[in-house]
């Protein structure tokens, strides 16, 4: 697969601090790709880097097809949706003032402007000034403007960090439709869950170090264990190996009825990031 985004050996200091130490990863065309780390691990610093908002220190990055250097030119942010932290939203606006700007900006019709809100979920709220709406809110206003004009790539930071359970299933769908009609999506999270439902490939980042890079299910069976659990009836769990002992013992208790359920003894991608680092994601 055509890669979208290429880096190699990507360095960052901040004076004497380094917040990316040799990092190389591609990104494919078509997927959604994960970076997954803890606070202060150097995602943000990445996404700044991609998108043309900081200068690297050393490395070399591509994407699509060309330098880092030429992607400022406005034809390259076209191609490029972007959500940060940094909302860049008019206050005094209303939700649907503020998109129709940009609609002129990207030079697309504003009929767009109720289909990404369908996909925030804000449809109701458009004719709301923007300084009237919540942190959660703000940040799905900041997500539709990010995808208004279909992007190629989509850079995401932290996409669902303020927004409550039903929220982020409405955001997940939402970029699960987008990813599906071509674009492809850098995201970073520390959110485990979040990952493991989105993403085709995740990299762990660590102290600026990228540890691991694989699908979620490459890394689930690389680090899961050759067990089995079965939970019987009364509650009690029980651990057996994967091989004919084990199959017998599972065959006895479901000869006895005594089973209330299986399960592979798979990792989470939190579970593998604990194993690698020693620390948790969050
Ligand atoms: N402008 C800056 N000046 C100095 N140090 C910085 C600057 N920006 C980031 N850093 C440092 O670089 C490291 C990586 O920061 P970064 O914001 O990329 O982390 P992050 O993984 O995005 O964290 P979070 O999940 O908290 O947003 C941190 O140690 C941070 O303190």
């Amino acid at each position: 697969m055509e890669n979208i985004v290429e880096v190699e050996n990507l360095v960052k200091s901040f004076g004497n601090k380094i917040a990316l130490k040799d990092a190389t990863f591609n990104v494919k065309k078509g997927e959604t790709f994960g970076f997954l780390g803890p606070s202060g691990s150097g995602k943000t610093t990445t996404i700044k880097i991609l998108t043309s908002q900081l200068q690297h220190t050393a490395g070399e990055i591509t994407v699509f097809g060309e330098k880092l250097s030429k992607v400022k030119d406005p034809s390259y942010m076209k191609r490029i949706g972007i959500l940060t932290d940094n909302s860049g939203l008019y206050e005094r606006l209303t939700i649907y003032d503020n998109l129709a700007l940009y609609c002129k900006l990207y030079e697309i019709n504003v009929s767009r402007i109720d289909e990404v809100l369908e996909t925030v979920n804000l449809v109701d709220e458009k004719k709301t000034a923007v300084q009237k709406l919540s942190k959660g809110m703000k940040q799905r206003v900041t997500l539709a403007r990010a995808i208004l004009h279909k992007p190629d790539l989509l850079f995401l930071d932290e996409p669902t960090s303020a927004l409550d359970p039903v929220n982020t299933m409405h955001i997940h769908a939402g970029l699960k439709k987008l990813n599906q009609e071509g674009t492809t999506i850098f995201l970073t999270t520390h959110d485990m869950q979040e990952a493991e439902k989105l993403c085709d490939r995740v990299a762990f980042l660590h102290e600026g170090e990228i540890k691991l890079l694989d699908t979620p299910k490459n890394l689930s069976m690389q680090f899961g264990d050759s067990t089995i659990k079965l939970v019987l009836k009364g509650n009690q769990t029980l651990v057996v190996d994967k091989n004919g002992e084990g199959a017998e013992q599972i065959y006895q208790y479901l000869k006895n009825d005594q089973v209330l359920s299986i399960h592979s003894n798979e990792p989470s991608l939190g579970d593998i990031f604990l194993q690698l680092t020693g620390r948790s994601l969050s």
